[in-house]
């Protein structure tokens, strides 16, 4: 611990730089140390956590008058920093200019570099030309020899970079993706994620807040997160992974909708939001799902996943248990399957939170990062005015599962089949229903879609409507800590930068 101004430490893992401080003839000439010859100084840069989660650079100046003194300080806080093995040295980093705003060249040269440079890491930069660049681009490069991987852009960016390296690993290990039952080799290089996106929620659901300075600090000072992946596949073959959202119904038809809408920026959400939201279209499949029954906690919990969870500790402890034993046999396939059959005006599956700036608390505020389960929504037809009353409550404190048409399972896996690929594949199709256009014939004030909704994987959306998911859990890693809880003494990290004497 290196004391700073107003009696507060900063732990050395949350130093980010040491430096000389070159003083100028007007510092060594000031106040009471004007009569001495020369005075020594050196320039501490730290992480100081601000209001919300928010981290910044802010730096403290030790002035002294001994040349030696000043020099010894300077090498041990020097060594102390590279006993801190976890940080990165290396990275290669891959930039999306067309993300969110458009902003992701700008917000990673003025604000991640400098810090970077700061931090004495050193990076290749990839600028990203078209959709896929990234992914292409990890099956090519000598992943290895990097300490990390970082993705200036949204959710959609980061999937990419997860992609390109859970497939590469497998790829490298022997591991056929298109396995639904495979064991997926662990991915032990960090991600980390600069948010420059629309929605950023895989940022904000494992920082806490969607801020760049703050991501590149998680960084610098070499933070881990496990996180949970969801292997999703339709008919043995590998459709796609998903960390966030895997949305049916609802998030399907707003992002397919959203995508003719790019040039509008992240507002496209909003637009494509409110008119999915009035056209209000359920659909009818059949849901089984194997409950999580090694997981100590419920979707109905007060309490949320926060920095060194207990909850995602324990499901680490026993997936080391279970690579130890990994010569035995799976119990997963003969555990009990539960059948739900429905109207859906939504099918959520989430893998956390999925907070994110429009919903602070996200889709299942008490999901886990880490626990190697995903939280599976159900939000059954109800009216227009119920289901306002339902998106409402994910912007304030109330519980959005305390609904009689909303159900929550905490699960390890699930399948889903729509009501129209079950007649499809048992040949019964009524081939009327396509003349008389996408609504339900019998009922055509019912809003029952006989097309299908499209799934929204992580913001990208997938072919098939019949899907397979399993969760893996702690399949990759970030570099976050998750959600800190609230610091009490936030007045002391108020100063901006400060100077202090030996
Ligand atoms: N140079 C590029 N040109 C076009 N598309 C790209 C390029 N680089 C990456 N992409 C694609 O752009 C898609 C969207 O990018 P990104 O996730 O960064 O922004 P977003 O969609 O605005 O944000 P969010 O995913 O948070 O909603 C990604 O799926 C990625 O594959
Ligand atoms: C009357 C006000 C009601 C307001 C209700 C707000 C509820 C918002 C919940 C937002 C949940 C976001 C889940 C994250 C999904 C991401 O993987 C994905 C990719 O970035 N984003 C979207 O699909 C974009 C999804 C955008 C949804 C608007
Ligand atoms: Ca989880």
């Amino acid at each position: 611990m290196l004391p700073v101004p107003e009696n507060c430490f900063v732990p050395i893992s949350e130093i980010i730089s040491v430096e000389e401080t070159e003083l100028n003839k007007k510092q060594r000439n000031i106040g009471k140390w004007q009569k001495m010859t020369k005075l020594h100084a050196f320039t501490v840069y730290y992480v100081k956590k601000a209001r919300n989660h928010r981290w910044r650079c802010s730096d403290v100046t030790f002035w002294c008058v001994d040349e030696h003194l000043c020099n010894q300080w300077i090498q041990a806080l020097k060594e102390l920093l590279e006993m801190q093995k976890s940080r990165p040295k290396q990275l290669l980093v891959y930039i999306n200019p067309y993300g969110g705003k458009r902003q992701g060249k700008r917000i990673y040269e003025q604000k991640v570099a400098p810090l970077f440079s700061l931090a004495s890491i050193s990076t290749d930069v990839v600028i990203t030309e078209h959709a896929n660049h990234a992914k292409d681009n990890l099956f090519e490069v000598n992943i290895y020899k990097y300490d990390g991987v970082v993705c200036v852009g949204g959710d959609g960016m980061f999937s990419e970079v997860m992609h390109g390296l859970i497939g590469r690993i497998q790829k490298d290990s022997g591991i056929d993706q298109n396995n639904p039952k495979a064991s997926l080799v662990q991915c032990n290089i960090r991600i980390g994620i600069i948010p420059a996106g629309s929605t950023d929620c895989i940022c904000y659901s494992t920082v806490g807040i969607s801020d760049p300075v703050t991501s590149a600090l998680h960084i610098i000072v070499g933070d881990c997160q496990p996180l949970d992946v969801s292997s999703v596949h339709h008919n043995n073959m590998f459709l796609k992974y998903s960390v966030s959202l895997l949305g049916y119904g609802f998030y399907g038809d707003i992002l397919k909708d959203s995508e003719k809408k790019r040039w509008m920026g992240p507002m496209r959400y909003d637009y494509s939001g409110f008119k999915t939201f009035l056209s209000h279209h359920y659909y009818e499949g059949t849901i089984a799902y194997q409950p999580a029954k090694h997981t100590l906690g419920s979707p109905r919990d007060k309490d949320s996943c926060r920095t060194g969870c207990y909850i995602c500790k324990k499901s680490e402890q026993q997936l080391a248990e279970q690579h130890k034993d990994c010569g035995l046999k799976h119990e997963e396939g003969e555990e009990e399957w539960k059948v739900i059959k429905g109207k859906f005006l939504a099918i959520n599956a989430v893998n956390m939170s999925c907070a994110c700036p429009r919903s602070p608390k996200g889709l299942s505020p008490a999901a886990h990062l880490a626990d190697g389960s995903a939280d599976l929504i159900l939000v059954r037809k109800c009216s227009r005015f119920d289901f306002l009353r339902y998106l409402v409550r994910h912007t304030n404190q109330d519980d959005q599962f305390d609904f009689p048409f909303v159900d929550v399972y905490r699960v390890k896996s699930f399948q889903f089949t729509s009501k129209l690929s079950e007649d499809n594949e048992s040949n019964v199709m009524d081939i009327g229903k396509k003349r008389f256009g996408q609504f339900c014939r019998d009922h055509p004030a019912c809003c029952c879609n006989i097309v299908n909704s499209t799934w929204n994987c992580d913001g990208e959306t997938l072919d098939s409507s019949a899907i397979e998911v399993r969760v893996h859990c702690q399949l990759m890693k970030l570099f976050a800590r998750g959600i800190e809880e609230n610091c009490k003494d936030e007045a002391a990290y108020s100063q901006n930068s400060a100077e202090q004497l030996l």
